[in-house]
């Protein structure tokens, strides 16, 4: 029997961020292997026209949660939305929906945080910090809490090169920067941010940083733990292989690729490619769920859940794989066929986006244009590269993140619990994943049928004509316009004409010969 599975049973859950990515399938998890378990409470917002009924619906309904309603039938009655927005006082939450958490809460997964690159100080801090700070705020009041896991990123200290299991403090303390921001208009919020994040690359690690701070300064009374994974990919084996349903981090990336869009990367091809499936980061999180609770540590325990040190990939390899994989599974109606360069050099990037990128797009709305069509691939075009911009500091770089924690829980795990809350990424075949990860990308983000592998091969054979096509008209017209002006283009051209031509009488009169 799990000893994790077990400790979930007949337990009430606060989990935020669960419509999220790595929030659903955590919720999938607990529910799958602990079905037993007493309430699992959301913190839900209405978005995009839906009600939380809705949204929560749409989740029980969707592939991933299958297995679920095998096992555990009545998982309707067991999900408790409650509208909250974080965004909010108090996350806007009903008086008598806190006055349950309050009282009946027994472990909290804090999840939800905005993941933008590019969000303004104030938005990122007010979800990352502020909302951090205000949970903790609740679950000081939360007489049956037993552990508090916050999700934070391996990131938080990206401008470290080597980074352990410990908080690293910020400069200016959080509390400083949350007041600030109170009586401080946008414009100055802009001018000043980048000298607050300093040496790191976006809002987005930074406040995750801050975040921490928080965790660490305002939690001191509890019981709490802190995850940080890397990039997050796809699922590796639970509850299938391939799953994902957004585009951050490789996804958009791999869609790019896989539709030809993204034919060039600055990258480099020997950097850690340091991914981690999501399903191994909710097994890491419940294990570390379930030792915090149990054997309350005295300290606040940091857990890096990351794959470079224990079982290391670099990009050019996982790109390869991208590649190789898109030859057997190819996406459909691609613009140009998958084939892509990493570059580390600033100057040729530039000529490549110029030249893969950009031209193609120009002449593919010259031609939309000349159909009566709207163009728009330029736009798109321009959006890619500047979402690939944003990524470069991470495709760029390695980092050494040490797994003390993390190896010391996987120690104090079971044999059966090592089993069913896996979280050794030692034993991930990197081919393997990156295969499932981009048939899941095909299949979950993409909505694409297998059926239509063949037209898909057809289609991207075509291609590889117009393309043949293409540089060689383009080639005659250039040595054309040579020939035309210059005089030793001239003399070439004649010296090739008259080589063939001796080759060929040469090769003619010796078959004539042996006949
Ligand atoms: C030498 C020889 C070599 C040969 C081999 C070469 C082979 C190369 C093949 C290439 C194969 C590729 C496979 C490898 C991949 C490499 C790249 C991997 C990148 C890894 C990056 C890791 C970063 C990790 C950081 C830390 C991890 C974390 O803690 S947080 C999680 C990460 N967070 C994110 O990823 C968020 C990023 N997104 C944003 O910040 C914003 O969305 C944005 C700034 C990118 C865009 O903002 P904008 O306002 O313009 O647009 P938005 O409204 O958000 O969306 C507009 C449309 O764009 C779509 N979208 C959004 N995000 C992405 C994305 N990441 N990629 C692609 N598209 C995206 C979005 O859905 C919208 O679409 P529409 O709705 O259709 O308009
Ligand atoms: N994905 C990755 O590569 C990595 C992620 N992480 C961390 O993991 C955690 C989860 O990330 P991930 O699942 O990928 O992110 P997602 O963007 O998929 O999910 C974010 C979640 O936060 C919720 N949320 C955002 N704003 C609010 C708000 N104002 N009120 C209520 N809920 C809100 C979202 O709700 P809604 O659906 O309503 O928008 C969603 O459920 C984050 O803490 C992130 O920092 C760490 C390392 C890497």
């Amino acid at each position: 029997m799990s000893m994790i599975a077990a400790f979930y049973g007949g337990k009430s859950i606060l989990i935020t961020g669960a419509t999220g990515f790595l929030g659903k399938v955590l919720m999938e998890k607990l529910f799958r292997t602990s079905p037993n378990l007493k309430v699992i409470y959301i913190l839900v917002r209405p978005k995009a026209g839906q009600t939380l009924q809705q949204r929560v619906f749409q989740i029980l309904n969707s592939k991933l949660f299958e297995k679920v309603k095998e096992v555990c039938p009545n998982v309707h009655e067991k999900i408790r939305p409650i509208c909250a927005d974080l965004n909010q006082n108090d996350f806007g939450i009903s008086k008598e929906d806190m006055q349950e958490l309050l009282s009946c809460t027994n472990i909290i997964f804090h999840c939800a945080a905005t993941v933008r690159f590019d969000d303004p100080l104030r938005h990122a801090v007010q979800l990352n910090v502020t909302a951090t700070q205000q949970l903790l705020q609740m679950a000081s009041e939360m007489p049956r809490l037993e552990a508090f896991i916050h999700i934070s990123t391996a990131y938080s200290n990206c401008n470290l090169k080597h980074i352990d299991e410990v908080i690293y403090p910020c400069p200016v303390e959080p509390k400083k920067i949350i007041d600030s921001l109170e009586w401080l208009d946008d414009a100055i919020v802009d001018e000043i941010t980048p000298k607050l994040i300093g040496d790191r690359p976006n809002t987005y690690t930074y406040t995750k940083a801050l975040g921490e701070m928080v965790v660490h300064q305002e939690g001191r009374n509890l019981n709490i733990a802190i995850i940080r994974p890397s990039i997050v990919g796809a699922t590796w084996q639970e509850p299938f292989p391939g799953w994902v349903d957004n585009l951050n981090g490789p996804s958009g990336m791999i869609i790019a690729a896989g539709k030809g869009f993204l034919r060039s990367l600055r990258a480099t091809p020997m950097a850690v490619a340091d991914l981690i499936p999501v399903d191994t980061v909710v097994n890491l999180t419940l294990a570390a769920g379930w030792y915090t609770a149990v054997h309350r540590p005295k300290s606040t325990l940091i857990y890096h859940c990351t794959s470079g040190n224990l079982n290391p990939c670099n990009w050019l390899k996982m790109g390869l794989y991208v590649l190789a994989t898109f030859e057997k599974v190819p996406f459909e109606k691609a613009f140009r066929r998958p084939n892509a360069d990493f570059t580390t050099n600033i100057l040729s990037n530039q000529y490549w986006n110029a030249v893969s990128h950009l031209a193609p797009a120009i002449i593919y709305d010259f031609y939309l244009r000349l159909t009566g069509r709207k163009p728009r691939m330029t736009k798109l075009m321009n959006r890619l590269l500047r979402t690939i911009s944003m990524l470069e500091y991470f495709i760029n770089r390695s980092w050494e993140w040490s797994t003390a924690n993390t190896e010391m829980l996987m120690s104090e795990l079971s044999p059966e619990d090592q089993r069913v809350f896996n979280f050794d990424v030692r034993q991930l075949n990197w081919l393997e994943y990156i295969e499932n990860y981009v048939l899941g990308v095909k299949k979950y983000l993409l909505k694409e049928d297998m059926a239509g592998i063949p037209k898909a091969k057809q289609h991207l054979k075509r291609l590889r004509n117009i393309h043949y096509l293409f540089n060689t008209a383009l080639f005659l017209i250039i040595w054309r316009l040579l020939i035309a002006r210059s005089q030793m283009a001239r003399n070439i051209w004649l010296f090739i004409v008259s080589f063939c031509y001796k080759f060929l009488s040469y090769f003619r009169a010796s078959s004539t010969l042996k006949v």
